[in-house]
């Protein structure tokens, strides 16, 4: 089994405020892993950190099994919670942009684009002007580029804010075949019917994972019948602690 993600006894604070404190989280290769926790838990910060965008302030992060190189942190795909794209640009020129950044050109570069642009459906509108796109479109644009270079790891921070069922539920087959294909992926969301979809599911609460595991042990472990449940019950234990 191999680890594509390590992190160890991670400590953050903002000003007087901790964030995480002592947080350890151990992704396993190929699986779907759901960081859920009330908002302002420290989920996107756990993500951040986990990605070299922001600092630890202890603690101790293995990407691969191997301290983080640069090249290690450009080979993750991610989704930030708000788009990072340039709305002044086309659809297809942002994808463009990203897929240089990664090294593609040429009719490779185009042909990944057209393939990520109809995996999240966009490839009618690759000309449009970003500024032109809905709230669901960009989500979708920036899942693309996330997609890009094809990485083994994805960290997405609240991939489906603001898409509508049917295509939440596409972006969901999406992922399960990118899984399926070898892909590990750490996804946050506050969306119960995609906790349940997840291989395995940590709660941040107050600076802590509470509790983890499979959706299905963690109901026999709660005694309750539903995803949603469980976070009700591991909130409730967590508050008892
Ligand atoms: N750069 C920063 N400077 C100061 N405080 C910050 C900074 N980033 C995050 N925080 C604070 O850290 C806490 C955790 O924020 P974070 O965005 O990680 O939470 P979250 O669990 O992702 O929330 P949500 O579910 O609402 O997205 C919040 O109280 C937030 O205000």
């Amino acid at each position: 089994m191999s680890f594509p993600i390590k992190g160890e006894h991670l400590h953050k604070k903002y000003k007087n405020q901790i964030v995480l404190n002592d947080v350890s989280l151990t992704l396993q290769e190929g699986e779907i892993y759901g960081l859920i926790g009330p908002s302002g838990a420290g989920k996107t910060t756990l993500v951040r950190i986990l990605l070299g965008l922001e600092k630890a302030d202890s603690g101790k992060i293995e990407l691969f099994e191997q301290r983080p190189t640069l090249n290690a942190f450009r080979s993750l795909g991610y989704m930030a919670q708000s788009d990072a794209l340039y709305s002044e640009l086309s659809a297809y020129q942002n994808l463009s942009f990203f897929a240089s950044i990664q090294g593609l050109h040429g009719k490779a570069k185009k042909a990944r684009i057209l393939e990520v642009a109809k995996a999240v459906e966009l490839d009618k509108d690759l000309k449009k002007s970003v500024a032109q796109f809905s709230g669901g479109m960009k989500r979708r644009l920036s899942l693309a580029a996330a997609l890009i270079h094809q990485p083994r790891l994805y960290l997405l921070d609240e991939p489906t804010v603001g898409l509508d069922p049917l295509i939440r539920k596409k972006l969901w087959t999406l992922f399960h075949y990118l899984k399926e294909k070898g892909a590990t992926i750490i996804v946050t969301t506050h969306v119960m019917d995609e906790v349940a979809q997840c291989s395995r599911v940590g709660l941040l609460s107050e600076g802590k994972i509470i509790a983890e595991g499979a959706p299905k042990a963690l109901m026999q472990r709660y005694h309750v019948s539903s995803v949603e449940d469980i976070f009700i019950a591991m909130e409730k234990e967590g508050a008892k602690k």
